[in-house]
């Protein structure tokens, strides 16, 4: 899939662009704070209705406006499509294909994918969980778009219980009573158990279907490695496992396990006024070494190690989504710069073939010669073709 036409309007520090794209790569040059990340930080919200640097949607709205608009022609299989999505920072954006209204602006999930390659993405590595977690179930919605409900009723049910957890924590400890808080704690617990399952479970298998890619990948971008020297693997908050037996990753069996441990943990959760365990506290475990001497990246790995680390994760998931049968639109926002020759040429080839490439860069002779494409040049809040 590709990007054929880009409008923007008050998105970040642009008022108004209308930039005509095409397949293959297209690099966008420009000294700093020109504006180069947020025109693909445009492209990769279509994607996934997030931003890769912030949290929240008022960032995004050109200081002083109201509202953003983000329009893009994007061409699948030979066909157009018109995807348009408002943001309105506390308030919900609303989105357009071809013009008309989509009932919940989550619909457009699925018809841009988009893998973004990006400084930020250091924090795979060094950063808390939370931001493993994102980057797998941004994965998850990115292969079955239905994902984004479950995703969404998780963070819905968790927040329900938290606030019921701490009343009833709360009564509990003013010996008031809780018997009415904790019968409806019951009925959180089975919600958290059955969306807490499915959410695990698809976690689950998405890693399963990673860790091949990720050995691979990190023997391409890391100097002197081998395919086994990088390895990832799940790590959930409760065992799954009864009686030493491996539980299955299927939901049933998972939402059992949930509700299992729920029931067990209910005094430390009392306690504590939250929920303390679920898919919301699970980890993905990045690991580098050999079978007999395996260390976990974040606080052994060099900074070099960690960096194509965070790289290797970015490029496995883009050769899971190829591997489906999809053809994302790679975005490299400002890496080459952190990267040597040899390993700018490496991934240079490794990428020349996705349909269509962007690519971010202050100085352009750090954009491998193989990525020449078609270069814009991006100042003053205007971005014209160079040449
Ligand atoms: N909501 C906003 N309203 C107005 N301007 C904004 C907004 N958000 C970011 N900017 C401006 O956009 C500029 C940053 O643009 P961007 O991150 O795209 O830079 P860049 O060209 O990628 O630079 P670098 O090469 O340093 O990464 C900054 O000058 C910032 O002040």
């Amino acid at each position: 899939m590709h990007v054929a036409h880009l409008t923007l309007h008050d998105f970040r520090s642009y008022v108004d662009l209308d930039v005509p794209l095409g397949p293959g790569v297209s690099a966008f040059i420009g000294r700093n704070g020109q504006g180069k990340t947020n025109l693909v930080e445009a492209i990769d919200y279509l994607a996934r209705l997030a931003s890769h640097r912030v949290a929240g949607e008022a960032p995004l709205v050109r200081a002083g406006a109201d509202q953003a608009l983000v329009r893009a022609a994007v061409v699948r299989d030979g066909r157009t499509a018109v995807l348009e999505v408002e943001l309105n920072p506390g308030r919900s954006n609303r989105a357009r294909i071809n013009r008309s209204p989509l009932p919940r602006a989550r619909e457009l999930l699925g018809l841009v994918r988009t893998v973004i390659f990006s400084p930020e993405d250091l924090a795979l590595v060094k950063g808390d969980p939370s931001d493993r977690r994102r980057f797998l179930d941004d994965l998850l919605v990115l292969r079955a778009p239905r994902l984004a409900g479950v995703r969404s009723d998780y963070d819905r049910v968790l927040r329900q219980r938290n606030s019921l957890l701490k009343t009833a924590g709360a009564a509990r400890r003013g010996s008031s009573s809780q018997d009415g808080a904790l019968s409806t704690l019951a009925v959180w617990d089975e919600h958290l158990a059955r969306v807490g399952g499915e959410l695990l479970s698809e976690r689950l298998r998405l890693v399963d279907a990673l860790r091949p890619y990720v050995g691979k990948a990190y023997e391409t971008v890391a100097r002197g490695a081998s395919r086994d020297d990088a390895d990832i693997a799940y790590r959930p908050s409760l065992a799954l496992a009864v009686e030493g037996e491996a539980v299955p990753a299927d939901r049933a069996a998972l939402e059992g396990l949930l509700l299992a441990e729920l029931e067990r943990r209910r005094n430390d959760e009392l306690d504590r006024g939250i929920s303390l365990v679920g898919p919301h506290r699970d980890d993905l475990l990045l690991t580098l070494g050999t079978a007999d001497a395996r260390l976990p990246v974040k606080g052994y790995a060099s900074h070099g190690e960690s960096w194509s680390f965070a790289l290797a994760l970015k490029l496995a998931s883009y050769d899971l989504l190829r591997s489906d049968g999809d053809d994302p639109i790679l975005i490299l926002d400002d890496v080459f710069a952190e990267l040597d020759g040899e390993r700018r040429r490496q991934l240079a080839d490794l990428v020349a073939g996705a349909e269509q490439v962007l690519v971010t860069a202050a100085v352009a002779a750090d954009v491998p010669e193989s990525l020449a494409g078609t270069r814009y040049v991006v100042a003053d809040g205007e971005v014209r073709r160079d040449g």
